[in-house]
């Protein structure tokens, strides 16, 4: 049945890292399930491929970046709804869905899809369905997929779509049925179940559509129907979109509470953080204690398959896996809803006669990179100082970078992205395990399936259509990321054991969505790793480049100043090591710091051989000139907003424990450059840095330098504490303890002297645990409530006199 126009709505995405755009291309592609036809566009085609001012029926998916910020897709979008000029009946003929997707580590969760949700409204726009708010740091999934399914009957009945002519593409479901019917059942439309297909229903050998019902009766019951009407006609989702876990799915809760109270794991897909955190791999806590179930495993050894030489494994830890795949009972007993499979589009055909050459392949085909503000410079690495002592629990490095001659501008404060590569030998063994070793360096062609059921189906453009699959797996794709349910369901296809099978769908089912967080996601499983659990399967991989998402950049805080080291650029980070365990079947590093100490472990300077001192840095090896090849694809990026006032009068708070120190570092040596007079303090405001480290022997960085900041008087105060030393002490343990215990002169200079806080770390825990303190900083001058105080704090951050980087 050809859709008319009146089916149609605009669906519009503003993504950084491309997880808002996959999900509206999911709902663009669900939309046509349901007769409807979605118009999908960026945020940025503003004006140029659609007007919202026109619009009578909009559905928006956007994240937030920064500190609270659009991303740059959306930055024009947001603009144009925040002009001061506007009437408040200018969007009166627009209605709305939004989901905004977010992190709650980040002080302001999903603050842009919050901002955007609240324009709408003041313009006259209205809700016909309420927005939803999906959290990264436990699941983007586990908020977003009851919005979604509530979504397209809300649309549908917005838009009076006769949805007893509810037509499915029939080529590629064959399936006809009515929203009565379905609702009779308690069933979502767009799912089937595995039970009614192992009876024989639907055996059908299409690829795409295996386990997509001929019909839909018998469909097993869900628990309810996918969406609501509440009294003010505004569709409600059935479950609750909070992104607090204890509010989240009536169905999941009770297992999502443990799991989140067991370990602040994940943020897995999202994060990039400044140290490869986008792998969601980085972020693994190895001291973080993981709960096991005590159910049995199906398969106990996981590590079939890995060459011992390629990867290395640890029988110790990873001999006793957590049930990855294990069906837990209640499942196996009973029916489990699965999604639909999408549909294959992507071909891959070898090239043995023709040879390409990858020096001219750009990197990652020369698509634009994520929140890029220059183009790629290849940086020299002029050294790489080990920072921290051998006995230290995380080892800390510090990579100098040659940007001489580059077009490279930066300041103290800024960060910088550098671009990653895959571990070859891991690359090596995913290759190996999916039999493909003999023809990864064979010159090959992606193209797309002609007459793919995959709406505006096109070769992804950060893989280039024509190079070799070594190429594309070490460049262009992530394959640490833990694999979303999508791929799982494609998994399904490929897995000839029927206990494996069954695990898989299991794992991708409604049912299975505690187990998928707690199994896959929470452990920040690879491909690899679920490849291992579930030896019978094996994926095509033109199937597997469907959905392994892009390789991101990984951000880093610039710790040099180019007024000190002009040409130089500084990072420093730790090295992310993640243990076997949890269903990891092999050691691993995070993506890019392993990646940076691999190549620079060669020229490492010992630790003895640098205290601190940038002047210490004399001994680099560019003097020994044997790291001309070592290089550094990196970036300046969009949206850098952690920067000091050029007064210098204004005194600045900084707070940054472990590698957090590193913009102050920066501005510190910035600081001392600009020479201004430092006992007139008319001219140089009070400079405060809190830091932290676990011990004061082993992993105190920079410690000379900011002693010797100290006794010039760049740095007024320096607070330090170090937290494994001092736990059967009384003194502070953390840098939140020492601004406390400073909170008179810490009280007096933010209420009375303008002073800027700035804090740089790790989001999950610090950065909120020093908001908290500063909350008391100020409550105790001000004699006010916490209230109060907080609505204080807001301020400061409004005015860009609070300011955040920081990671997960
Ligand atoms: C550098 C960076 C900064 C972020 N800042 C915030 C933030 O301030 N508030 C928030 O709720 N989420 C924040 N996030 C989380 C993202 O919004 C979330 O991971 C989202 O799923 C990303 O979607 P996208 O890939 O479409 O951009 C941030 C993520 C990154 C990588």
């Amino acid at each position: 049945m050809p859709v008319s126009t009146k089916n149609r709505f605009l669906l519009l995405y503003g993504s950084q890292t491309g997880q808002a755009k996959a999900i509206s291309e999911e709902i663009a592609e669900k939309a046509e399930k349901f007769n409807l036809i979605a118009d999908l566009h960026c945020l940025s085609q503003t004006e140029k491929k659609f007007n919202i001012e026109r619009e009578h029926c909009v559905v928006i998916v956007t994240s937030t970046t920064g500190d609270g910020e659009p991303p740059d897709t959306a930055q024009k979008f947001v603009r144009r709804l925040k002009k001061k000029t506007l009437p408040s009946n200018h969007l009166e003929n627009l209605n709305y869905a939004l989901l905004g997707l977010g992190d709650s580590n980040y002080t302001n969760f999903c603050n842009n899809g919050k901002t955007i949700d609240r324009q709408l409204e003041q313009l006259g726009a209205k809700r016909f369905y309420e927005s939803g708010w999906a959290d990264d740091a436990v699941g983007l999934e586990i908020a977003a997929e009851p919005w979604m399914e509530g979504l397209f009957p809300a649309i549908q009945k917005f838009l009076s779509v006769d949805i007893n002519s509810t037509c499915y593409d029939s080529t590629e479901t064959s399936c006809r049925t009515n929203q009565s019917e379905s609702n009779e059942n308690g069933c979502s439309l767009h799912e089937t179940t595995i039970n009614q297909m192992e009876n024989g229903h639907d055996k059908g050998d299409s690829q795409e559509n295996r386990l997509e019902s001929k019909s839909m009766p018998g469909l097993h019951s869900y628990e309810s129907s996918p969406a609501l009407l509440s009294p003010n006609g505004i569709t409600k989702p059935v479950f609750s979109l909070d992104s607090n876990c204890d509010k989240t799915s009536e169905v999941t809760s009770s297992k999502l509470n443990s799991i989140t109270n067991v370990n602040n794991l994940s943020s897995s897909s999202s994060h990039l953080g400044k140290s490869d955190s986008n792998t969601g791999t980085d972020n693994v806590d190895c001291n973080t204690h993981i709960n096991r179930t005590n159910s049995s495993t199906l398969i106990t050894k996981s590590k079939l398959n890995l060459n011992q030489n390629e990867l290395q494994t640890s029988d110790k830890e990873g001999g006793c896996q957590p049930s990855l795949t294990t069906s837990l009972p209640p499942l196996s007993e009973s029916s489990v809803s699965v999604p639909v499979l999408s549909a294959a589009y992507l071909k891959l055909e070898y090239l043995n006669d023709e040879t390409v050459n990858l020096n001219e392949i750009p990197l990652q085909n020369g698509c634009p990179m994520p929140s890029a503000s220059s183009e790629i410079t290849m940086a020299r690495v002029t050294s790489s100082s080990v920072l921290t002592k051998e006995e230290a629990v995380k080892k800390t490095l510090c990579l100098r970078l040659n940007i001489q001659k580059k077009m490279i501008e930066y300041l103290p404060g800024d960060s910088i992205s550098v671009v990653v590569e895959n571990d070859e030998n891991e690359v090596k063994a995913l290759l190996k395990r999916l039999s493909i070793l003999k023809c990864v360096d064979t010159t090959c062609s992606l193209t797309v399936i002609e007459g793919t059921k995959k709406k505006n189906a096109s070769v992804p453009s950060h893989i280039p259509p024509l190079c070799t699959l070594r190429h594309i797996f070490t460049t262009c794709i992530d394959i640490r990321e833990p694999p979303k349910k999508a791929l799982f369901r494609a998994l399904v296809e490929y897995t000839s054991d029927q206990g494996q099978k069954r695990r898989i769908q299991e794992l991708c089912s409604k049912q299975g969505a505690a187990d998928y967080t707690q199994f896959v996601r929470q452990p920040s499983l690879s491909l690899m790793d679920i490849l291992n659990a579930f030896p019978s399967c094996i994926p095509p991989v033109e199937r597997l480049l469907e959905h392994l998402p892009r390789l991101q950049p990984r951000p880093y805080s610039v710790c040099s100043s180019p007024l000190v080291n002009p040409g130089i650029i500084e990072i420093v980070f730790n090295i992310v090591n993640i243990p076997v365990g949890e269903g990891r079947s092999y050691h691993r590093n995070g993506i890019c710091t392993g990646m940076l100490d691999r190549i620079t472990k060669n020229v490492q300077t010992k630790e003895v051989a640098w205290e601190g001192s940038a002047d210490d840095l004399s001994n680099t090896l560019e003097k020994l000139n044997i790291n001309d090849y070592i290089q550094v694809p990196i970036f300046t990026r969009t949206n850098q907003h952690f920067h000091m006032s050029d007064d210098l009068s204004i005194p600045i708070i900084m707070v940054g424990p472990g590698t957090g120190v590193a913009p102050f570092v920066g501005f510190l040596r910035h600081r001392q450059a600009l020479k201004t007079d430092m006992s007139d303090p008319e001219l140089y405001g009070n400079t405060w840095l809190f830091y932290g480290c676990r011990h004061e022997k082993r992993d105190y960085i920079y410690r000379k330098e900011l002693e010797d900041f100290l006794s010039t008087g760049i740095l007024s105060h320096l607070c330090v504490c170090f937290s494994r030393d001092n736990q059967l002490q009384k003194s502070p343990q953390y840098v939140q303890d020492n601004i406390r215990n400073n909170s008179t002169e810490l009280s007096t200079l933010i209420m009375e002297k303008n002073a800027t806080v700035f804090v740089c770390g790790d989001a999950k825990n610090m950065a909120k645990d020093v908001n908290e303190a500063f909350i008391s900083v100020i409550q105790s001058y001000k004699e006010c409530t916490a209230e109060e105080a907080k609505r204080e704090l807001m301020k400061m951050r409004l005015h860009k006199r609070y300011l955040e980087d920081v990671w997960t």
